[in-house]
């Protein structure tokens, strides 16, 4: 494959995304420059055009050593070297001629000089297919841009009789919940249709699809398969194009994703605990609390606990949602600050009072153990990061629990032998559909806050869940062992909640 094409240091457009493109569709990708373009993500700075003879010196260099299956024809640059590879096309005749007539680049600067417009139409005629935009497709008919798809179909069928060439025509500028292409040639119209994906990084889509369909026709039938598999190709780029995160405008998307297939921050996340997973569904008290035979004392130690962990949860709820990027995730931490103080703790109070017989004073003043103490401090570190350190940290008490409320609700097996088990209000308050829905909700904010996260702190994000998940498993467990503080000069421990009738 060749692309003809002007060069973006980001890699994200042009030449160098035409040669990830290629090398997507598996096939050897070569590049003849015709512009050096300092341009970034957020724009086009300026534009070196080496010129017209050494233009054909590296497109004589390719052709005369090289077969050539397919050439892409992206940014031309100006019309002397418009002219220069209209000759090489005439002279070579590649077997398949994609043309991009890239004109104005996304960020509104001008890639064609004024006054080029008539070569690049000479060019057209040239290809086999030309990849207008809305407003390339203007231009190259001398008429107004199209303001809807049935503008841009009927302005595709004119250019597509007028030229004799196969447009592919792209809806990436109209409005509406799907981008839309249509592919129309003299004896048939095709619509490529795809979602509209919800990025800003949008940055080369053209070219990379351009690129994609020359790559791919010599693998296919014909042009409309090639332009099928390649918009798949590119929606599947654009849904990646925010886990590359790659400078601080429009960014690129991501060619090689199939290689890396996507996966949300919480799938992986989920995977990376699969051991502390399986540790707290065999945690000697966790199957205990399931079949009902965990003795009084050690349920006692573990609510107190939990008593002392939620007032502390509730506080680094309350700083996530004070930290949250929007108006949603603010209400959702503020609810769920609210009901771990409230909700959650009348099931701790009124079981705590009923068998341990202690008041709400008492359970007031029950000292964190030092395993309670490691999580919450573990917490309220999280949260003086970054707002996706603090909810990915949050997360696992939302996640785990939900999970061994379902565990255990199905272990119970009906609701009449859930009712016979000491702990059932416990396990159902879990196992509720309610928390479930809490849960999803959890998962989907942070999802949304590891989208926005740097690589290095969706890092520090896994981290943070990690240790939440494993400190869990030890909250869980020191209901049956009950450490406790030594208490310095005595070797020995302090009791951090009385015996159960006490
Ligand atoms: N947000 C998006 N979601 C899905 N497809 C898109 C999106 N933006 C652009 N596309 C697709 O990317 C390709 C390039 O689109 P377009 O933006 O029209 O061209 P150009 O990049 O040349 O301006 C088209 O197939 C278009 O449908
Ligand atoms: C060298 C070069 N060629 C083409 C584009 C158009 O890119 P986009 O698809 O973002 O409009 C570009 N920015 N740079």
């Amino acid at each position: 494959m060749l692309s003809i094409a002007g060069t973006d240091p980001t890699g994200g457009a042009g030449i160098q995304a035409d040669l990830k493109s290629f090398a997507a569709h598996g096939a050897y990708g070569m590049a003849v420059t015709t512009a050096l373009v300092a341009q970034n993500t957020r724009g086009v700075r300026s534009v070196h055009v080496p010129g017209p003879a050494f233009l054909r010196e590296q497109l004589d260099a390719v052709s005369d050593d090289v077969a050539i299956d397919a050439v892409k024809v992206g940014m031309v640059a100006d019309e002397a070297n418009a002219r220069e590879i209209g000759a090489w096309l005439d002279r070579v005749a590649p077997p398949f001629v994609v043309v991009d007539p890239v004109m104005v680049a996304t960020s509104g600067h001008r890639l064609l000089d004024g006054g080029a417009e008539q070569a690049v139409r000479e060019l057209v005629s040239r290809a086999d297919v030309v990849t207008p935009n809305v407003p390339e497709l203007a231009v190259l008919l001398g008429e107004e841009e199209a303001q809807d798809q049935a503008g841009v179909l009927a302005q595709a069928r004119r250019l597509a009789t007028s030229t004799g060439v196969v447009v592919l025509a792209k809806g990436g500028h109209l409005a509406g919940g799907s981008s839309t292409d249509v592919l129309v040639s003299a004896d048939a119209e095709v619509t490529l249709d795809a979602p509209r994906v919800d990025t800003r990084h949008t940055h080369g889509t053209g070219c990379s699809l351009s690129a994609a369909i020359a790559a791919l026709r010599p693998q296919r039938d014909d042009w409309e398969t090639s332009a099928r598999d390649a918009k798949a190709w590119l929606t599947g780029a654009l849904r990646a194009a925010d886990r590359l995160a790659v400078g601080t405008g429009r960014g690129p998307v991501d060619h090689l994703h199939a290689l890396v297939p996507v996966r949300s921050f919480t799938e992986e996340a989920w995977d990376r605990i699969a051991g502390w997973r399986t540790a707290i569904a065999g945690n000697a008290f966790v199957v205990a609390l399931g079949d009902g035979t965990l003795p009084a004392e050690a349920f006692a130690f573990y609510l107190a606990q939990d008593a002392a962990y939620l007032e502390q949860y509730s506080r680094v709820l309350s700083r996530a949602s004070a930290a949250a990027p929007d108006r949603a995730a603010r209400e959702f931490f503020a609810t769920s600050a609210l009901s771990a103080l409230g909700a959650e703790q009348s099931l701790h109070r009124d079981w705590l009072a009923e068998h341990a017989g202690m008041d709400d004073g008492a359970v007031t003043r029950v000292e964190p153990s030092p395993v309670t103490a490691a999580y919450t401090d573990h917490l309220h570190a999280a949260a003086a990061g970054s707002y996706g350190e603090a909810v990915a940290a949050l997360l696992p008490c939302f996640w785990l629990y939900a999970q061994v409320g379902d565990d255990l609700v199905r272990r119970a097996g009906t609701a009449d032998e859930l009712a016979s088990n000491p702990y059932a209000a416990w396990i159902s308050t879990y196992g509720d559909p309610a928390f479930a829905e809490a849960t999803r909700r959890a998962v989907q904010l942070v999802d949304e806050a590891a989208r926005h996260a740097s690589p290095s702190e969706r890092e520090r994000m896994h981290r943070a869940f990690e240790l939440s998940s494993m400190h869990e498993h030890l909250f869980f467990e020191q209901g049956l062992t009950r450490p406790t503080w030594p208490v310095a000069g005595h070797g020995s421990g302090q009791t951090v909640v009385p015996a159960p009738g006490a």
